[in-house]
């Protein structure tokens, strides 16, 4: 299903990671809609090269998030491109995108990217050091950020981001009452299939990845729990 505004349920797989071919193939065949490969530490070119070559045996949407220009390489059928709304810096906003299009712009398939527009509410994460993210926010700024996202800068994703703790669930319920069009993506310590149930009560896409790693048992059934 390559039609992101159809989708439920993705799984994220971090190229810095290790995942044997038995549990890739479970991950890929479990149902999910797609597969986004994507990490903060230690992206290169050889590892998003080796796990995307792993994930094309399979049918399943492969998309690259980019982190990185250095590790952006052909051959996935969607790029997601995050833009850091809530950092405070504005490399992590445009400053990035603007190097990076002026090195590809004339040979990319501009069909292929897709803008999501991040806000980063897990202070302890990786991702919110990275960009100086400002997670110290009240609902207001959240769902404002979401308005910008979708009403002034019309990007198709507003992506609420906990990387590595479970969010707090009425600013994705409020979240999601701010958008018409653009997808809301949840992400963030899903570790159970009743924990995905009931962030995809409000979230259009809930992402599942550091479960993979740690209990793939558990990260399957979080399918079934949002379909
Ligand atoms: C040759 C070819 C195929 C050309 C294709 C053309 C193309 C796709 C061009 C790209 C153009 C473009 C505009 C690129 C953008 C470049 C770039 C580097 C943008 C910056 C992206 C950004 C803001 C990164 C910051 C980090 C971030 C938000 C990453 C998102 C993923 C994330 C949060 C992962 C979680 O990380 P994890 O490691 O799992 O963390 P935990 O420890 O918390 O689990
Ligand atoms: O790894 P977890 O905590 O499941 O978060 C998923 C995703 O939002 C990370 O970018
Ligand atoms: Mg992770």
């Amino acid at each position: 299903m390559y039609d992101i505004n159809e989708w439920k349920h993705v799984f994220k797989l971090d190229p810095d990671k290790v995942i044997s071919d038995e549990d890739l193939e479970k991950i890929c065949e479990s149902g999910t809609d797609g597969i986004i490969v994507g990490g903060s530490d230690n992206i290169t070119e050889e590892n998003v090269l080796n796990l995307m070559s792993r994930i094309r045996r399979y049918l399943i949407p492969c998309v690259l998030e980019v982190s990185t220009a250095e590790s952006i390489i052909p051959g996935f059928d969607l790029y997601f491109i995050p833009t850091v709304l809530n950092s405070r810096s504005t490399k992590w906003m445009i400053d990035l995108h603007h190097e990076a299009v002026k090195e590809y712009g004339e040979i990319m398939n501009w069909d292929e990217l897709i803008v999501e527009g991040y806000c980063i509410l897990n202070p302890d994460c990786k991702a919110a050091a990275l960009t100086d993210a400002n997670t110290n926010l009240s609902l207001d700024d959240v769902t404002a950020y979401a308005r910008v996202a979708e009403k002034m800068y019309q990007l198709p994703i507003f992506y609420l981001e906990y990387s590595g703790m479970l969010g707090d669930l009425a600013v994705v319920e409020q979240t999601k009452k701010v958008l018409t069009k653009t997808k809301l993506f949840y992400g963030g310590g899903i570790t159970s299939a009743e924990e995905a149930n009931r962030f995809a009560q409000f979230a259009d896409v809930v992402v599942v990845g550091n479960v993979i790693y740690t209990d793939l048992k558990a990260a399957l059934t979080t399918v079934e729990a949002v379909k």
